[in-house]
């Protein structure tokens, strides 16, 4: 502080007009050095370059204690990294966070994930739309009948319905396009998704409110309230039916089943709620926001202030492999990590299909534990996506199919759990660099009552160890 004051100080009599006094072998000094035989028109020069250097000079003081009180009130405040492969569950579990302990700045973004939800809902009816349109191809025009059906189940029906659904999928490619980040290719990963830090919420408010308010010289075709047609509230709204039908429709369903895809599983899934999502009052619940589904491309800061004083960073990273080497720098001064690993034995990699999750997810918290930097950080497992579990467990699926060292033990819940929990907690004490303890809960975090339980443990756990490791208590 007192070097910071000081190094002020001495810039400020450097560049000072009154103070300047000519010193020998001072560079900056002979750059302002009156010339001799100095002009009027010269000497105002000089002053004004003098004044404008003492400008720039404080400015770069003033930034320079700026930024040393943000890094000392970082090193002060609670630091927590949310880790996990991609679709753990990180910013879920944030916006349950945020829920819990920061309601008003929650339901502040409703707007915002608003559009969201709808982008989700309209995502899941492309890929419903992709799959019946590859399905009328491969039955082809040919095997047609007389009364307009095809070889495969669907027919023309299907077919106009598809016709009739297409604006929703123009509509989507054209407000996607405005937000997704730049290098980011959405061939590979056709997923809604946000850079960190990039400002998108700003954006998403912006073109929300442009729909509403075109920007000056633009013309949008507008409904009589003043709505643009672009906006996908008007446009679901008037797709509601034909969604739902799609969705609901039986040679639908078996063309699905036929194929193996099960779309409710997918992450952002709300087909079943397109009757109250898609009208022009839709108001998302806390629910559908904690549920809504945005990647995480890069890192994101979220601060929190708690009513007891205490300061908390917490970062939601993005989960899938070629975001992990952008996690490494804020290990520093790390209090406390969240761990989401959903027990999905059964699942593989988006990014990389011959990769089990279940392997991957056990990798990366080895990796984690070990990690020297971390050495001080409490880490704490969510067995997250336990709701899944349940439901994958109860269709039949067998553990021992994909991970044969669980052999016969019984294919339930608590058996499975408590399995794989052993093992999370052998790597946790065979790897940590120190000994620490091992913290678990399993979560939910679609369930937003039990999950905020558990995170006010989980805070006031982490604000007792932060306590301890300052010697206040
Ligand atoms: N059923 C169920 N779904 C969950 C749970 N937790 C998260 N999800 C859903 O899983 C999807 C992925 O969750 P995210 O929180 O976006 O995952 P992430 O870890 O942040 O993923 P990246 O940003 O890609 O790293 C979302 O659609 C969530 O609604 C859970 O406990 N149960
Ligand atoms: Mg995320």
């Amino acid at each position: 502080m007192a070097q910071t004051k000081s190094h002020s100080r001495s810039s400020l009599d450097m560049f000072s007009p009154v103070n300047l006094k000519p010193v020998q072998d001072d560079a900056w000094s002979n750059i302002f050095k009156p010339p001799p035989n100095e002009s009027v028109e010269e000497r105002r020069d000089r002053i004004a370059r003098q004044q404008e250097a003492q400008r720039v000079s404080r400015e770069i003081d003033e930034s320079i204690l700026e930024s040393k009180k943000l890094f000392d009130k970082k090193k002060k405040a609670i630091k927590v990294l949310l880790l996990g492969q991609a679709e753990s569950g990180k910013s879920t579990m944030l916006r349950n966070f945020q829920l819990a302990f920061c309601p008003t700045y929650f339901h502040g973004e409703a707007l915002i994930w608003k559009t969201i939800i709808q982008l989700n809902l309209i995502g899941s009816v492309k890929k419903l739309l992709s799959i019946v349109e590859d399905e009328l191809e491969m039955s082809g025009p040919r095997s047609r009948s007389p009364t307009g059906s095809t070889s495969s189940s669907l027919s023309d029906h299907h077919r106009r319905t598809r016709m009739r659904l297409l604006p929703l999928l123009s509509m989507e490619t054209n407000l996607t396009r405005q937000l997704l980040p730049e290098h980011y290719d959405p061939s590979r990963t056709p997923e809604i998704c946000v850079r960190a830090g990039s400002g998108w919420k700003t954006v998403l408010e912006r073109v929300t409110l442009e729909r509403r308010v075109p920007p000056t010289g633009q013309r949008r075709p507008m409904t009589n309230d003043g709505r643009s047609k672009d906006d996908p509230t008007l446009v679901l709204a008037a797709s509601k039916n034909d969604i739902i039908s799609l969705w609901e429709d039986e040679s639908v369903r078996e063309v699905l089943k036929r194929r193996g895809v099960r779309l409710e599983d997918s992450p952002g899934f709300f087909l079943t709620d397109t009757a109250r999502i898609a009208t022009v009052d839709y108001e998302p619940t806390e629910e559908d926001i904690v549920r809504a589904r945005l990647r995480t491309f890069g890192v994101e800061e979220h601060r929190f202030l708690q009513d007891n004083g205490s300061e908390w960073y917490i970062y939601d990273v993005g989960g899938s492999r070629c975001m992990r080497p952008q996690w490494v720098p804020y290990f520093d001064d790390v209090q406390a990590i969240i761990f989401l690993a959903p027990l999905s034995f059964n699942q593989v990699l988006e990014e990389d299909r011959q990769v089990n999750r279940l392997e991957d997810s056990i990798y990366l918290w080895k990796e984690v534990c070990s990690n020297p930097l971390l050495a001080r950080a409490n880490i704490i497992l969510f067995l997250n996506k336990m709701d899944i579990l349940q439901k994958t467990l109860a269709a039949g699926i067998k553990v021992a199919t994909y991970v044969p060292s669980y052999g016969s033990t019984p294919n339930d819940v608590e058996n499975v759990t408590k399995y794989f929990k052993e093992k999370f907690r052998a790597y946790h004490k065979r790897l940590s660099p120190r000994p620490r303890t091992f913290f678990c809960h399993e979560t939910s975090a679609i369930d937003t009552k039990a999950t905020q339980a558990v995170l006010a443990g989980v805070r006031d756990g982490i604000l007792r160890h932060h306590l301890e490791e300052l010697n206040v208590i």
